[in-house]
């Protein structure tokens, strides 16, 4: 199982994707990459490579430090230290030349609420520079095969969660980016919505494209990704296409379970008050 080691060294001039361990190009590279609040160390000098073209899943229990990771991963939350490339480009010193080819659907979806979800990629499209009727095809299309077609002219404050993920993920899709960064996809997401969602995204890398998600599930993220990096308290704990990280385990589950430390933890007896048989 490959423990996190150090980024492979050297500097990158802007637009050159580096290799990776793995071989083929780096769609992200993190160099000691540092985030603290207060007393609380959220993100404790993390070094990742993630190759391009892949389905990568960023897993972690709560707390992980996963968000804040992705949050300085796309340009939406300053690092203390450290630096981050984006197909070759440094995020904070070259943020335009990332924004323009990365594609994001964060937590806590923040949308413009008073817009329908036809008008909000409308809007998206100008913001991106693109050409109007370009603009409407890619729309027409996006709400066609999220499901959204009947749903396009509601306002998109009316949209269920679902919908609000589907939406957000049309728009972080519309200019076709390099690099889509997803936190939690598939969080209060039905069954039929998420193998929608599903079949885009493998759509997507399938045409060379690079997918990063964050999840708690991993059932799920053993059926999607091909490429896993485990987090737990601020730290990479192993990184790597997915069969090397699961090892000899019978699932990812029971992996990560090993990887973070938690497979003993049980409620034991210090839950004996709860339940039928107990005093109340
Ligand atoms: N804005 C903030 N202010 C203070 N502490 C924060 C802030 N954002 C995150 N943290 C803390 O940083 C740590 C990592 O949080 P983060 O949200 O990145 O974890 P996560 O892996 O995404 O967790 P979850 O799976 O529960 O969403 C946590 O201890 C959290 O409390």
């Amino acid at each position: 199982m490959p423990n996190q080691g150090d980024a492979a060294g050297g500097a990158v001039g802007a637009g050159s994707a580096p290799e990776t361990p793995y071989g083929g190009r780096a769609a992200v590279r993190v160099e000691g990459l540092w985030k603290r609040f207060g007393e609380q160390v959220a993100v404790a000098g993390i070094d990742l490579e993630l190759p391009a073209g892949r389905f990568i899943g960023l897993v972690g229990p709560n707390g992980a430090g996963k968000t804040t990771t992705l949050s300085m991963v796309t340009g939406l939350l300053r690092p203390d230290m450290g630096r981050v490339l984006v197909a070759g480009h440094d995020v904070w010193a070259d943020p335009v030349a990332v924004k323009s080819r990365i594609g994001v659907l964060p937590e806590g979806l923040r949308l413009f609420e008073r817009l329908s979800g036809r008008e909000l990629l409308g809007y998206m499209g100008r913001l991106r520079g693109m050409p109007g009727d370009e603009t409407d095809k890619r729309a027409t299309q996006l709400l066609d095969v999220l499901d959204l077609a009947g749903s396009q002219h509601k306002l998109v404050v009316d949209y269920s969660t679902g919908m609000r993920k589907k939406i957000g993920l049309a728009a972080a899709l519309l200019h076709n980016p390099e690099v889509l960064f997803l936190d939690e996809p598939f969080e209060g997401v039905d069954p039929v919505s998420a193998q929608t969602i599903r079949g885009v995204l493998e759509r997507y890398t399938a045409s060379g494209a690079t997918v990063v998600f964050s999840s708690h599930v991993m059932e799920l993220v053993e059926s999607l990704c091909d490429w896993v990096a485990v987090m737990a308290g601020g730290r990479i704990r192993a990184a790597g296409p997915l069969a090397l990280v699961r090892g000899e385990a019978p699932t990812l589950q029971a992996a990560f379970l090993e990887l973070v430390g938690a497979g003993g933890r049980t409620a034991g007896e210090s839950l004996d008050w709860l339940g039928g048989q107990a005093a109340r």
